[in-house]
């Protein structure tokens, strides 16, 4: 069995510079300290979330699944129990990406587009309907 190492996010606070960055994403640790020179983002963007929780930023940049495959080298444990955190990430799914997340968010609405656009449609029969009659 292979135990995962835990670390606190103080613990994680530790390491935000180029002698040694760590960085959260999605409640795990990353040690970048030796890709900082490598990353096609640059390190300033490395360096700007060492030492604390670069999951937003790390999402809303849209990395490849490259890049995310490439993240697990740099893996070195957990956030402790206590202090894991849900993202709003978590809930979409990041390989159907745009689409997952329009169809999430048109779910709701869907019903209550179509009662206007109808309604609108009717609104336009009716008047033309009156028109030709009178
Ligand atoms: C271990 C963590 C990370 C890995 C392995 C990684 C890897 C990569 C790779 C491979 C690319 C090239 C484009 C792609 O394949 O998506 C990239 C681009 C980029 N990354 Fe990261 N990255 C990491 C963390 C971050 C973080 C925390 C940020 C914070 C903002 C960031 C910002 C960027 C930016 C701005 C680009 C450039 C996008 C562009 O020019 O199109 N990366 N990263």
């Amino acid at each position: 069995m292979t135990t995962v190492k835990t670390f606190s996010r103080r613990d994680v606070s530790e390491h935000n510079t180029n002698r040694s960055a760590w960085i959260v994403i999605g409640n795990k640790i990353y040690d970048v300290t030796k890709f900082l020179d490598e990353h096609p983002g640059g390190c300033e963007v490395l360096l700007e979330q060492a030492g604390g929780d670069g999951t937003e930023a790390f999402e809303d940049v849209g990395h490849s699944t490259d890049a995310r495959a490439m993240k697990e080298e740099f893996y070195v444990g957990d956030i402790i129990e206590e202090e894991k955190t849900t993202y709003s990430y978590d809930k979409k799914t990041w390989k159907s990406g745009v689409v997952g997340d329009n169809k999430q968010r048109g779910e709701g609405s869907s019903l209550k587009d179509s009662i206007i656009w109808y309604s609108i449609v009717a609104l336009i029969v009716a008047l033309v309907y009156y028109l030709i009659n009178h």
